[in-house]
């Protein structure tokens, strides 16, 4: 199946050749097993590349005697995506936690492009590493334009204000998250849906290499699921996210990782990682995965069989 590549276009002063927003996303065909390797060679920022991301043994707990991840290695390259599955409670975003240094390992290491995540300064960190988080801020008495802005706060020099450079960035990540028409609304009036998309774009103005998200596909109906999925893959960004639809993880990702009890117990290609058999395993259930008719489509299907 062909890539669908969109028009080259100026934003922000650049060309670029992308998805120029969510709304174009929504001609991405999202119903394939796996996206075309090369929509993943498209990006926001235009000139933002990917950086490799490697876990070393990683371990953390809130104290030494009680980790909640443990024994965790695996390293993607530049421009990877990989989802993370698993049962709730697997350790899946305490994971993450580790690999933007929320926390700092109690044993192993996080590196990213090949440089040990603790040996770098938090802004360091924050001008390659963006984070979309689950929960989201309820009282924040900012505009949507604000909290985009906010995502420039990394590259700030001292007490300077927003640099016209800001401004383009944000507007570019507001454009792309077809976000425009709500700029000036409210943060605090929005609904989840459209709150987890300005908080995508604030982490898009960051400009980072990594794109770190938890479960990003909360609060959105299928559609903007789908969209926001297929918009992320046009980045060149790497990323790494959370996701509990194994559907969405198995078309979404180049690689994925499945976590149970704090141990990475699988990575890889998804399909080498997510068969019936490790799936049922790992989540308890009976999973199917179903052929469907024309265009070489599978999908899982759940009951509550006995695994
Ligand atoms: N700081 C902490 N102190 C003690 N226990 C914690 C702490 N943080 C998380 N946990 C526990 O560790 C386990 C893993 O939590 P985590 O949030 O990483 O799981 P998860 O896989 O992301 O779950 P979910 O799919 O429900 O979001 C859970 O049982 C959680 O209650």
């Amino acid at each position: 199946m062909g890539a669908i590549l969109p028009p080259e276009k100026s934003c922000g002063g650049k060309t670029c050749r992308t998805s120029s927003s969510i709304v174009s996303a929504r001609l991405l065909k999202f119903t394939t097993p796996r996206l075309p390797s090369t929509w993943g060679g498209l990006d926001v920022s235009c000139d933002t590349r990917g950086i490799s991301v490697r876990a070393v043994d990683l371990g953390w707990g809130p104290k030494p005697s009680q980790f909640l991840v443990r024994d965790v290695s695996f390293s993607i390259g530049g421009g990877d995506r990989l989802a993370i599955v698993g049962p709730n409670g697997a350790g899946k975003t305490t994971l993450l936690r580790c690999l933007y240094r929320g926390v700092a390992p109690l044993e192993g290491r996080v590196e990213i492009d090949g440089h040990d995540i603790t040996d770098l300064t938090p802004r360091q960190v924050a001008r390659r590493v963006a984070v979309v988080l689950q929960e989201m801020p309820a009282d924040f008495p900012f505009t949507v334009r604000d909290v985009v802005l906010m995502g420039r706060v990394p590259w700030r020099e001292g007490l300077t204000g927003w640099t016209d450079q800001d401004r383009d960035e944000a507007r570019h990540a507001l454009e792309h998250l077809d976000l425009l028409s709500l700029a000036n609304r409210q943060f605090s009036t929005l609904s989840g849906g459209e709150k987890q998309r300005v908080l995508v774009a604030r982490a898009l103005a960051q400009n980072p290499e990594i794109l770190i998200l938890d479960e990003p596909t909360n609060h959105l109906d299928i559609r903007h699921q789908l969209e926001i999925l297929a918009l992320l893959a046009t980045l060149r960004l790497t990323i790494v996210t959370t996701l509990h639809d194994i559907n969405l993880a198995a078309d979404f990702a180049t690689h994925v990782a499945l976590m149970q009890s704090g141990r990475m117990i699988a990575f890889g290609h998804p399909d080498e990682v997510l068969t019936d058999h490790a799936i049922s395993g790992t989540f308890g259930v009976l999973a199917e995965r179903q052929r469907m008719a024309g265009a070489g489509l599978s999908r899982f299907s759940f009951s509550l069989g006995s695994s």
